[in-house]
């Protein structure tokens, strides 16, 4: 369940005057979802979602709200914030942050076939070519530094074999940040959490995708490498699938073609994105926050992803 905030309609009839979408008439508890309150919601304008935030502030949500209002001015297809007559996106709602965006159609595709990937693949380039000149700036939150920061804080709990290789990845990924390789990749606002249930099908067709809350200034590829982890892989063993592999970056590239530092650093940053995911899911597991409210993902599986990606080197990007 994930209504941590109750709102009723009768909450709803001031509230809703701000913004231009009439009055509201029906609301609905979204039950996914570990991080915010959502609810469908149903005004005389149409679809919305409204979000209470739970753990994001007022000062930090600009960043991803204005990020998503961009890319939908530029057809990517997110959801579209609304703003109130004030022309803010974020307004408190029961003391919390809250937002209204518009609703996407149709459902996760947890079982993605090459077309869905390479439907994946081209959304996330055309992504990042129109999130190219978006003016504000944040780092990825959940980048390098907050590597280094928290490894030490997870390292007590592993185990002496589980200990080395997050200590030599992390040397690994200091050393990579570090080449010219690295340096010279295209960098913007990224999504940073391209998983399947964060997009939505109707049928074969990309219908959206959405939860920008770990978004921030990064490398494309390592954007893509997340996708990439997560969509065209063999669930059970972590090994990358080829069919799906080759259908999502060749839509990619057809795109936004790639480069030979692209080539170069791919088996690299593929290794980054599993790390990524291996230590916050080792971190929400060992060191909840005190809010924490489900049951926190499995490390496990992407600690299997990272010791494949760094014993079997991946078929090269097309350039
Ligand atoms: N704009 C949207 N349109 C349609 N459904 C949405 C939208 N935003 C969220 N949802 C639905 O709400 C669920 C929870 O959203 P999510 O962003 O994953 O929540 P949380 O931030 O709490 O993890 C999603 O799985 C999806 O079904
Ligand atoms: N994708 C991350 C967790 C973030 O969860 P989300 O529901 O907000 O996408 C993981 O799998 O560890």
């Amino acid at each position: 369940m994930a209504v941590f905030t109750s709102v009723t309609l009768d909450d709803l009839a001031q509230w809703i005057k701000q913004f231009p979408l009439g009055k509201a008439l029906a609301l609905e508890g979204i039950s996914s979802g570990i991080e915010n309150s959502n609810f469908f919601l149903t005004t005389e304008r149409g679809e919305y979602v409204l979000t209470i935030f739970e753990n994001l502030g007022f000062e930090q949500l600009p960043f991803y709200l204005q990020l998503m209002r961009h890319l939908a001015a530029r057809g990517i297809p997110v959801p579209d914030p609304v703003a109130n007559d004030q022309g803010e996106l974020v307004v408190a709602l029961h003391g919390k942050p809250a937002s209204v965006v518009s609703r996407l159609d149709g459902s996760s595709q947890m079982d993605p076939q090459p077309a869905h990937c390479a439907a994946v693949g081209a959304m996330l380039a055309k992504m990042h070519l129109a999130a190219h000149d978006f003016p504000l700036s944040q780092p990825n939150l959940r980048g390098l530094d907050w590597w280094v920061a928290t490894a030490p804080k997870v390292l007590p709990y592993l185990s002496p074999d589980n200990a080395r290789l997050l200590t030599r990845e992390i040397d690994y990924q200091q050393a990579f940040a570090e080449t010219g390789n690295y340096q010279r990749l295209a960098r913007g606002p990224v999504h940073a959490d391209l998983f399947r249930n964060n997009v939505m099908f109707v049928g074969e067709q990309l219908s959206g995708c959405f939860d920008f809350y770990f978004a921030g200034v990064d490398t494309w590829l390592f954007d893509l490498a997340v996708t990439v982890n997560d969509w065209c892989i063999d669930l059970a063993t972590g090994e990358l699938d080829e069919r799906r592999v080759a259908a999502l970056l060749a839509a990619y590239h057809a795109v936004r073609p790639f480069t030979l530092d692209d080539r170069d650093a791919w088996q690299p940053m593929l290794r980054a994105a599993a790390l990524r995911f291996w230590l916050s899911r080792l971190y929400d597991l060992h060191l909840p926050r005190e809010a924490e409210l489900l049951t926190p993902h499995d490390p496990t599986h992407f600690e299997r992803i990272l010791r494949e990606r760094i014993t079997t080197p991946p078929a090269g990007l097309p350039v």
